[in-house]
Order: structure tokens, then sequence, then C-alpha cells
């Protein structure tokens, strides 16, 4: 509406502001007279009506509406605290730290630091208690937590899936008998008394040594049980099993892939790894909080121990029959040796 006159535009406005204000007279006074409880609700509905009418109106006018409609917008879309959008659900020892690390390069995530627990440890604490250890998010960004025990709670799926039936699940996985020795590394490093690994791993019956499928860090490499629990849940295309060997390989590869599911765009590349020989792992050149180059913690990347090789052959051929199972139920095979 170019051709209509500045005054005459201007006049215009001030008899609908006017008329807008005479309104909002007639409404609050029709409420107080009759004492309407719902005066608030009244007044909030009326008043968003008519703003966009006022909006619309002055737009009609020539007026440029849209920097101070966007000025409203980004003052009133302040940062909340909302419910996970994603989770990382495991697989312990997998790689889960290092997952949750570079994703949170991305400007459109943001994770609770620490683990929360809650689908295993403190769901009687109800999801308020679980939404105030959320990071505060704006409007458009996702909200994560990562607690790789959820990945063998049993009823984790089933709470997950109150909470968001919707909600993308991540899971890293890696070569079992690798987590396993990984696992047992970390209680060593706890308990230096602990007994060796191949003596804890096998155990002997009848005279010759099998895999003892009941130590926890044995037990945890056998993924199809609880993949198995998680699907009866949630669709396939729900959850994303990534491959904890090429996230340490080639970490912008493997990120891609988890942008792409978490609907991202493709903010984390190889610009953003290096590879540190002295730890043996890719290392950030900048993290969310940090401009200076930064690898994960000392707890993360540890030696291991030498293992005996006749206890790895049998450790390799224990799971081998279970990793065909997973592969078959995942549908991805990971080539594990
Ligand atoms: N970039 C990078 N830096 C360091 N470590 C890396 C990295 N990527 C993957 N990993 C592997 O992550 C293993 C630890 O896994 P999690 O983070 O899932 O452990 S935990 O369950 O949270 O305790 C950890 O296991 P260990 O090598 O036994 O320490 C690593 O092998």
């Amino acid at each position: 509406m170019k051709y209509v006159p500045v005054l005459a535009k201007r006049t215009m406005f001030t008899y609908f502001i006017i008329m807008f204000l005479l309104y909002l007279f007639y409404t609050i006074n029709f409420c107080v007279v009759d004492k309407q409880p719902t005066l608030k609700t009244i007044l909030k509905s009326h008043i968003s009506k008519y703003k966009s009418g006022a909006f619309r109106f002055a737009s009609f006018l020539g007026f440029d509406v849209e920097d101070y409609k966007y000025t409203r917008l980004s003052r009133n879309a302040g940062p909340v605290r909302r419910l996970p959008d994603a989770l990382i659900i495991g697989v312990k020892k997998c790689g889960t730290r290092a997952l949750l690390e570079f994703l949170r390069l991305h400007p459109d995530v943001r994770a609770a630091v620490s683990e929360i627990h809650f689908f295993d440890k403190y769901y009687h604490k109800g999801f308020e208690w679980y939404r105030e250890r959320m990071p505060l998010t704006l409007e458009g960004q996702i909200t994560m937590e990562k607690t790789p025990s959820y990945w063998v709670t049993k009823s984790a799926p089933k709470r997950v899936y109150a909470m968001n039936p919707s909600v993308k699940l991540l899971a890293v996985v890696r070569d079992p008998v690798t987590r396993a020795i990984s696992d047992y590394t970390q209680s060593a490093s706890k308990r230096p008394s602990l007994a060796p690994f191949e003596q804890l791993a096998l155990s002997n019956r009848s005279g010759c040594s099998a895999v003892d499928p009941t130590w926890a860090p044995v037990r945890l490499g056998v993924y199809a049980r609880p993949l198995r629990r998680w699907l009866r849940r949630f669709r396939r295309d729900r959850l994303l099993l990534v491959n904890g060997e090429r996230l340490v390989a080639d970490p912008a590869a493997e990120m891609a892939k988890v942008q792409d599911f978490l609907g991202l765009k493709r903010v984390i590349t190889e610009k953003h790894f290096y590879f540190n020989s002295a730890k043996g792992f890719p290392c950030l050149l900048k993290s969310e909080s940090s401009s200076s180059p930064h690898c994960l913690g000392k707890t993360k990347g540890r030696n291991h121990p030498r293992i005996d090789p006749a206890a790895l052959k049998r450790l390799r051929e224990f799971y081998r029959p279970l990793n065909e199972i997973f592969y078959r139920l995942s549908g991805i095979n990971f080539g594990w040796p």
C-alpha cells in the first residue's frame, strides 16, 4: 500500500488504536461489573486476537512490522528447561562420553553435564525433578542427556516411552571383547587388588575354562538382549546405533550420521577434530567451553592390560554367535573379529 499517503496512514492507524483501546476498556468493564473470574484469560485471548489483527492492519498500511515482531518474539522466547528430546542410553565403556562431548560442539544441542540416572535410579522423583536437571535451551535447540545404564535397565524403555514416545535414542556399541577389557580396566583402577581379567572372565567348569556369561563385563557385551527390549517399545528408526570404533577412527563421518539422525545441520565436521598421538584418540580443536585444543579426561582412553591370547580367543568364540544375532536384529554388520 505504498500509494496511501503517509499522513492518511498515520491517521488511520491512530483511529485503529483508539478503537482498540475503547474495545479493551469495554472488555475490562464487562469483566469487572459482571465479576467474571476469568478476566485474565479473556483479556489474554482478546489481546492476542487483536494484536495479530493490528499487525496485519499496520502492514496493510505499509508499516514494517516484521522487525518489531521479531524483537518481541526473541525477547519472549527466553531459555527454558525442557525434558530431553534425545538420549544417549548406552552402552557403558563404548564411547558415550566422547559422543556427548562431540555433540556439545553443535550450537543447537544442549546437554546435561553429568549422568542423571533418572530412568534407572531416580524415576520415583518424577518428571519435574528430571526437567529441573536439564540445561536451559532456546526454542529449536535439542535437550540431551546421557546415562549408559539405561541400556540395560529393564524398566527404562517403558519409562522413556512414557516421557516421550518420539524421543530419539542413541546407543554406542563397540567390539564386546574390547568393551569388557575397558570395563575391567575401570574397575581395576579403583580396586588394584582385583583378580586378573582372565581369571574373572573365564570360569573353570569341569576342568576346562569357559567364558563366565554372568560376570558383568562379559554380560554387558551381549547387546542383542537389551536391543530387543528397546525395540519392543520403540520403532527401529528411533534408535541410532553409533559405531564406537568408527567414532575413534573417523569421528567426523560418524558425527555426520548422528547429526542427520537428530535432524541437525551438519556443523560438526573434520575441522573440529585432530588426532592426539600421545593419547591415541581424536581430540577436539575447541570445545563448548574453551577455544583451545581439548581431549577427554584421563579416565577416557586408559591403557588396557595385556590379556592372554588364549583368553581372548575364548571370548571371541563366545561372542561370535551372539554378535551375529545382534547384527541380524539391528540390521548392521559391525564386523567385530
Ligand atoms: N575421543 C576419545 N577419547 C577418549 N576415549 C574415547 C574417545 N572416543 C572413544 N573413546 C572410548 O570411550 C571409552 C569410554 O567409554 P564411555 O565414555 O562410554 O565410558 S562410561 O561408560 O561413560 O564410563 C574409552 O574406553 P577406555 O579406552 O577403556 O578408557 C575409549 O576407548
